[in-house]
This record gives structure tokens, C-alpha cells and sequence, in this order.
């Protein structure tokens, strides 16, 4: 068996209690092992000896515990607790305000690294409240030279994590072989693999880490477009498309429409109207921030399609989105005569078979759905457009599935989430991108508050007296059940509080993901109809809901959302003309959320808050591509990498100069090394 894949607990000095930790850190096999990258690193070339530190400066040192702690009380609320510490060359008196309980923990005889700033005292030296760390005589081994420093999980220490990772690379170091081509190697001026780990975990320099890094980000990156080549390749291969020429009645169902486009929404359909109009497959990317109307858009094209004779798909990330997407195309088109169904998991079989042979008859003459229309049994009679909604829901797999349903139909994705170019052209390949960079007229930006939970009364009394003007209010909470470990207040348990307490005679409904579709919506249909005016919800919500009268949104542990979250999830209010508010209630004292917070309440910008998300997220964060059912960067980034990037993508390049279908039969470890990393999405899909 491949020693990579083996479960990491039968690793000498794992096993099964450490391996359920690394477990929560996502670390299974001895391979996830040697890919848990250092978070950061620290330099610990310059250690000093006790002779050699003086006062005024900041260092390190190690040294033993000389005899026990003194402790002493020179004031009320002032205890003090004094180490001698000593190391060959001399001795430093070590002392800790109000930290008595050290008296304990630290005993005569005691190994301790410490860190901080050294002072003259009365005695000599002396250095206060410094970071002391317990080390054993075997652990200062690990701790010497540039040391890596790795995210923890409660139960295990950075020393551990460090043993753990120089066993795992003995192992490794006796059983990798080399898997990028020689000459790729060359060119780019890689070093092998066995250099790269070992220097990434422990580097030997600086300048050795930083080769390390350079030859696993590129690595990470041709695996990632060589996979990405693979999935587009391998379904689209004809190119020749379906040119819909005929513009019949497009220009008087815009005219109908209740509200005139927006210039932003006029040029995006003009761009979509002549792709489609190609005998080429149209392939675009529509970006709008939430809220900028891009469902219209996608109205006109799909009907553009049907008025040419064919037919069009329109696939949303969820049922409700769905739902809603199904109830204002059929407003919209049936009195045009044309018809309309909706695919979507919950259906009984019976109902589904229906709108399936409808379907293939070419009766139903545009379908929206959710991942059911990419299954098996859904064939299309001639399918023009496909639309897909996804907001990063949908893999690049997925979206091929449902284009692969007809005879290289033209491709229009949807997306809220401002995504920067570079990760678009890789996500989405040579696809073209049209952006609606304006609001429709009249909105009122949203006005978005921070608070702690304490302000909760005030919070729901202001919820109150827009209710009482005839508004309507969301309050999204992050989970559907009580969850010993995350303290979020479920929903249903808020509903219940609200409608019993501060909110109580106004009308409430419960909706989360557990709920029958029916269910869903039904609270979703006496939502938008006014029967309920308060939606507590969980993030079911988050996209793509469109309730114009919902001008306030109350979001309860906001701490637990991400940047992007919030604003999609803010999305849901200002979608008509009254001024919209959002409260975060934020329990955290952490300073990252205070700084999304801030974010938060300073701008309603998509393309800022994306960009500042970005920013918040540590170094080895990757931007998404998980969710696009991509295999996870593990220290590739997008932004920061992005030359290393274009050197890959330039030998993919050349590898289909010589081998076209990148087959890679000359490159057998390569090809196995991406049937791998690829394997897990396939399974996904
Ligand atoms: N030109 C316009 N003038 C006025 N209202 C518009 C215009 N275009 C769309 N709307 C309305 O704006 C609201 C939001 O539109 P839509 O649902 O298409 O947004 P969206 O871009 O899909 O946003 P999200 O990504 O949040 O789902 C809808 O109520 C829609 O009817």
C-alpha cells in the first residue's frame, strides 16, 4: 500500500487519541499530514545565552528553573510570583504579576524557553511577564533555526504537531519519488520534491524556504489547470453552436416590463443578445452586485431562445430561489404563450416524470431547477441557453453536465460575488464577462449597525416600529439546532423567544434547510404575501430571496459569518425604494470581527467587502475554490501568486503543443498525482 495514504494513526507516536484530534484539523492520511502547512514561522537563529542578553532588548533564551516560585503580595490586587532561572553562563530573575497558579506548573528543575524584554533590575537582570514556554531536552531539538508554527486544535501542542510533522517526513523522504517533468523542472527552475517538504516544515534558510514555497505553489497551480483542462475538455468538445438570430418581440416585452432597465442592464442583455445571435457557443460571466436586477436579464435571454424555437434551462443553487425564479418567469412569459416548469428534488416521482416528458417533447419550453436538472433522465428536446444562478454553488463540472444536454448550447453564468479576473479566467476558462455596475434608481443604501447582544431590546423595538409602518423584517441566525460545541442560538429556539417576548403578537414564521420543500415554501409564499412579517431564518435565505418590502434584517451571532455572507445575506433588504437597515449582532470580541464589522457598517460595496475579505484571511487562505469543486489550495494564493500562476499556466501550454489532449503518457507519476488530487471532487459530483 502507498504509505501517503495510510491513516495517519498508525504512525509511530500518533495513534488513535491524537489522531482524533488531527482528525478536526482535516488531517487523515500521512499525506494530509505533510500538506498541513506551517501557518507562519518563526526565527529562532539568534538565541541568546543569560551573559550575553542586556536590558532594553527583546530575546529569547532557554534555560532551567533554579528552586521554586516566590510568591509575594506588595498590594491589594497585586500578587507576584519570581523564578530564578538560570543556563550555564549566568542567571535572570524571571517574574509574573497576578499569575500565583504558575507556582504549580512550573517546578525546580523545569526546561523553559522564554521570550521577552529584558530589564536591570535590583538584583541584575530581569524580564517581566515574558512568554514562557514548558520544553523538554528532546524538544529544543525542535525548536532551534527558522521553526514552522502550525494552527493548533484544542489537545495539541505545537511540539507535538512539530514531532508528529519530522516523522512523517522521515517517511516521506524514503518513499516520494519525484512526479513534475524533468523538464518542466528545468525550466522553471524547480527543486525536487523532497527539498520542497523539508524545507517548508523545517527550513534549513530563508532563502531555502522561499524555494520550497516557490516549487509547491507552482505545483499546486499546474495540477489545478491541468485538472481544470481535463473537466472542460472532456465534455465540450464540438464547437459549433446554435446562432438564435430572431429578435421578435424582445424590444416590446422589455417595454412592458413594470420598471425600465437600468443602462447597466440594457448593455449586459446587448452583450448576451449578440453572443447569442454566434453560430459559437456563447460562453459569459455576469457579475452584479446583489440586488442589481440580473434575473430580468436572464428572462430576456432565455426568452430570446424560445422566440428562435428552442429551449432554454435556468438552474438555481436552492429550491426556494428556485421556486422563485419559476413564479416570475411564468408571470412573465406565459401570457406570451410560452411554457414554463420547475424541476426540483422534491417532486414525487409521478410529478417528475410529467414535467420530464414535457420536457422532451419540447411541451415545456424553458425549465428551472436545481441540481435535478442534471441528472440522468433529464433530456431536452433542443436546448438553446443554459443558465446557470449559482453564486458559487455550482462546480465547473456540473455546469459542463448541463450543457453537455444539448448540442453546445450557449452558456450564461450569474454570479453576486464579485470575482476578480484572474480567478475568473481560471474558474471559467476563456468566458467572457459582462458586469452590471449600477443599482437600479431610487434605492436608498442600506444603513447597517453593529451591536452586542445586550442592546437587544432596543434592537427589536426599532424591529417593531418598521414592522408597524407595514414593513417586513428577517432575522437570520446561523444554525438549525442547539450545538453543544457553537453556542449560536438556533433558530427555531429565537422564533420561539421572539414570538413569546420581543416580538410577540406580530406575526412570525421558521424557516430553515431541515424543512420539507413544501413547507419552505409555504412560509416562503406567506412571506412574500405579507401574512408573516417576521422570517427567522437560517442562511436558506442568503441567496438570491427577493421580498421588496423586507426593509430590515437582524443577523444574530454575526461573528459566525464570513464577509461575503453577510453582504449576500444583507442583500436581501434595500430591494425596493424604503430605506433598509441591518443590525449585526456581534458577539465577539476578537479583533477581526470588529474589523468585518467596521467593514461592514462603512460601505455596501460588493466589490470592497470582497476585497477586504480577502484581505482579512491569513496567508494559506484560498479564495473559493472548494466551492467551485475544486480541490483545495493548500498554499497556493490566488492573489498573491498570481506570476507563478501565469508560469504554469505557460508550460500547460506547452504541454499541448506535444500532447494535445494532455493524455500526459509521458508523465505517469504527474498523471496519477492529478487523478488523485481530482478523484475527491469526482466523487463529490
Ligand atoms: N431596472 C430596474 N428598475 C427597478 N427595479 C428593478 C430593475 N431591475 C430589477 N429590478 C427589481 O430589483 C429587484 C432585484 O432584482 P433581482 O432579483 O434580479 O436581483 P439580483 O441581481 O438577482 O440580486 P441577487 O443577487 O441578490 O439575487 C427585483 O425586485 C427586481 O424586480
Amino acid at each position: 500500500m502507498n504509505i501517503l495514504k495510510q491513516d495517519i494513526q498508525y504512525i509511530k507516536g500518533v495513534g488513535p487519541k491524537k489522531a482524533y484530534l488531527l482528525k478536526r484539523l482535516n488531517i487523515n492520511t500521512v499525506e494530509d499530514m505533510i500538506w498541513y502547512m506551517p501557518r507562519d514561522y518563526e526565527d529562532r537563529r539568534n538565541i541568546k545565552r543569560i551573559a550575553n542578553l542586556r536590558p532594553g532588548e527583546k530575546a529569547t533564551f532557554y534555560g532551567i528553573i533554579l528552586g521554586e516560585g516566590d510568591v509575594s503580595k506588595p498590594r491589594k490586587n497585586l500578587s507576584l510570583i519570581k523564578f530564578n532561572v538560570k543556563d550555564e553562563t549566568g542567571n535572570i530573575e524571571v517574574i509574573f504579576f497576578n499569575k500565583t497558579y504558575l507556582k504549580k506548573t512550573l517546578n525546580s528543575g523545569q526546561r523553559v524557553m522564554i521570550n521577552g524584554e529584558i530589564k536591570k533590575g535590583f538584583k541584575g537582570l530581569q524580564v517581566v511577564n515574558p512568554i514562557i514556554e514548558k520544553v523538554d531536552m528532546l524538544d529544543t531539538d525542535n525548536r532551534q533555526g527558522i521553526v514552522p508554527i502550525y494552527s493548533l486544535t484544542e489537545g495539541l501542542s505545537q511540539n507535538e504537531i512539530i514531532s508528529i510533522q519530522k516523522r512523517i517526513l522521515q517517511i516521506v523522504n524514503e518513499s516520494i519519488e519525484e512526479y513534475l517533468p524533468e523538464e518542466i523542472m528545468n525550466r522553471c527552475r524547480l527543486c525536487n520534491i523532497k527539498f520542497a517538504l523539508n524545507n517548508i516544515h523545517f527550513p534549513s534558510n530563508v532563502q531555502a524556504l522561499k524555494i520550497a514555497k516557490y516549487r509547491l505553489v507552482f505545483e499546486e497551480f499546474l495540477l489545478l489547470q491541468l485538472g481544470l483542462f481535463k473537466i472542460k475538455t472532456g465534455i465540450v468538445q464540438d464547437k459549433k453552436g446554435i446562432p438564435l438570430k430572431n429578435n421578435n418581440g424582445i424590444e416590446a416585452f422589455i417595454k412592458k416590463l413594470p420598471f425600465k432597465l437600468t443602462k447597466a442592464q440594457e448593455k449586459v442583455f446587448n452583450e448576451i443578445s449578440k453572443d447569442l445571435e454566434r453560430d459559437t457557443p456563447m460562453n459569459r460571466l455576469v457579475q452584479g452586485d446583489v440586488g442589481s436586477g440580473k434575473t430580468i436579464v436572464a428572462i430576456a435571454a432565455l426568452l430570446k431562445s424560445v422566440i428562435n424555437g428552442y429551449q432554454g434551462a435556468f438552474m438555481a443553487p436552492t429550491e426556494i430561489l428556485a421556486e422563485q425564479h419559476y413564479v416570475s418567469l411564468t408571470e412573465l412569459l406565459e401570457p406570451l404563450g410560452i411554457k414554463v416548469g420547475l424541476l426540483v428534488g422534491s417532486l414525487s416521482k409521478g410529478e417528475k416524470n410529467k414535467i420530464l416528458n414535457k420536457v422532451e417533447s419540447g411541451e415545456i419550453n424553458i425549465i428551472i431547477g436545481t441540481h435535478a436538472l442534471i441528472q440522468e433522465g433529464v433530456k431536452f428536446c433542443n436546448l438553446a441557453l443554459v443558465i446557470t444562478d449559482e453564486q458559487h454553488r455550482f462546480g465547473v463540472r456540473q455546469r459542463a453536465i448541463l450543457a453537455s444536454k444539448g448540442q453546445n448550447p450557449h452558456v450564461l453564468v450569474m454570479t453576486a460575488t464579485p470575482i476578480p479576473r484572474t480567478l475568473a479566467l481560471i474558474l471559467y476558462g476563456d468566458l467572457d464577462i459582462s458586469i452590471i455596475d449600477h443599482l437600479p434608481p431610487g434605492r436608498k443604501t442600506i444603513k447597517t449597525y453593529s451591536r452586542t447582544s445586550n442592546k437587544r431590546d432596543d434592537i427589536y423595538n426599532f424591529v417593531k416600529k418598521q414592522l408597524d409602518e407595514g414593513r417586513q423584517a428577517y432575522v437570520v441566525c446561523p444554525l438549525v439546532e442547539e450545538s453543544e460545541a457553537i453556542e449560536a442560538k438556533s433558530a427555531t429556539e429565537i422564533a420561539h423567544e421572539l414570538s413569546y417576548d420581543l416580538l410577540n403578537g406580530y406575526k412570525i414564521g421558521l424557516l430553515h434547510g431541515k424543512m420539507l420543500a413544501k413547507e419552505k415554501e409555504e412560509i416562503m409564499g406567506n412571506f412574500k404575501t405579507g401574512n408573516i412579517e417576521v422570517l427567522v431564518s437560517t442562511t436558506v435565505i442568503e441567496v438570491g430571496v427577493n421580498v421588496p418590502n423586507a426593509t430590515i434584517m437582524v443577523v444574530e451571532n454575526a461573528e459566525r459569518f464570513g464577509l461575503a455572507q453577510l453582504h449576500q445575506l444583507r442583500g436581501r433588504v434595500g430591494r425596493g425604494s424604503y430605506q433598509s437597515y441591518c443590525i449585526l449582532i456581534n458577539n465577539s470580541k476578537s479583533e477581526i470581527s470588529k474589523e468585518r464589522m467596521d467593514i461592514m457598517e462603512k460601505t455596501t460595496d460588493g466589490f470592497v467587502i470582497s476585497e477586504k475579505d480577502l484581505k482579512l484571511r491569513g496567508p494559506g487562505e484560498f479564495f473559493g475554490t472548494r466551492q467551485h469543486g475544486l480541490p483545495e489550495l493548500k498554499i497556493a494564493n490566488l492573489f498573491r501568486h498570481i506570476s507563478v500562476l501565469k508560469t504554469a499556466q505557460k508550460e500547460i501550454e506547452k504541454m499541448t503543443h506535444a500532447d494535445p489532449d494532455l493524455t500526459l503518457n509521458n508523465y505517469p507519476l504527474l498523471r496519477i498525482k492529478l487523478e488523485e488530487k481530482f478523484l475527491s471532487v469526482e466523487e463529490v459530483l
